[in-house]
């Protein structure tokens, strides 16, 4: 089996002129779990992002071992496709394979176009193409959010299904999660002091 593992070291991340957060170092393994904690606009998905690859960090870098899936507010499924269809189109892409039973109870709503699909059930509709994936790093942003109570446990189930199975997962969530021995990272702890940004220029320049 292929090793799986999540690693950062010393991140920082800046946006327009200012440092965000930075001294992020961050390391989960196969079966772990991180939450990724703070107040709005401290930097949780602007961390995920730069855990995903999709953003570059001012500092520090970050070492993946295993294939990631992300799943954040943009819904990746064509919004004009039947949704069956739409999840066809990835199984396709992703090389999995079908008959992985309806953990998110999908099925009735396979000939629904996507964008007709209610918030809870687009966001059921973006983690069956997680679990799809077959990825074992999964990055979630916001995963619960638009969930009713037993969708939101349902989900938390197959959350810990996928940890079991030796995945990992890194999810920022202001809902609480109900996962077990989940790691907590304080995104607050890592803000620099006011001023530190201009310091920062003036050393540069
Ligand atoms: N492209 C950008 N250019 C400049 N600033 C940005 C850009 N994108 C995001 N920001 C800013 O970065 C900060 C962090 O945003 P981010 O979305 O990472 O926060 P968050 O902790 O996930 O917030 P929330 O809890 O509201 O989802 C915010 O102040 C946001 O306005």
């Amino acid at each position: 089996m292929e090793p799986v593992c999540l690693a950062a070291h010393d991140l920082a991340c800046r946006r327009g002129d200012r440092i965000l957060f930075r001294g992020v170092s961050l390391r989960v393994e196969a079966g772990g779990a991180l939450h990724l904690a703070g107040p709005n606009g401290i930097g949780k998905s602007s961390l995920i992002r730069i855990l995903a690859g999709l953003m570059r960090p001012y500092a520090g870098h970050v070492t993946r071992q295993g294939g990631v899936a992300l799943i954040d507010e943009r819904l990746a499924l064509d919004g004009h496709q039947p949704l069956g269809r739409a999840l066809g189109f990835w199984r396709a892409i992703d090389g999995t394979l079908a008959g992985q039973g309806d953990p998110f109870g999908l099925e009735d709503l396979f000939d629904v176009p996507v964008r007709y699909l209610s918030t809870g059930q687009k966001k059921r509709a973006g983690l069956a193409r997680l679990a799809a994936s077959g990825a074992p790093v999964w990055l979630l942003d916001e995963p619960l959010n638009g969930l009713d109570t037993g969708w939101a446990l349902r989900a938390q189930e197959a959350i810990e299904a996928h940890r079991a199975g030796g995945g990992l997962v890194v999810i920022a969530s202001h809902q609480p999660l109900g996962l077990a021995g989940i790691r907590t990272l304080v995104m607050a702890d890592h803000v620099p002091p006011p001023h530190e940004d201009e310091e920062e220029e003036e050393d540069a320049a």
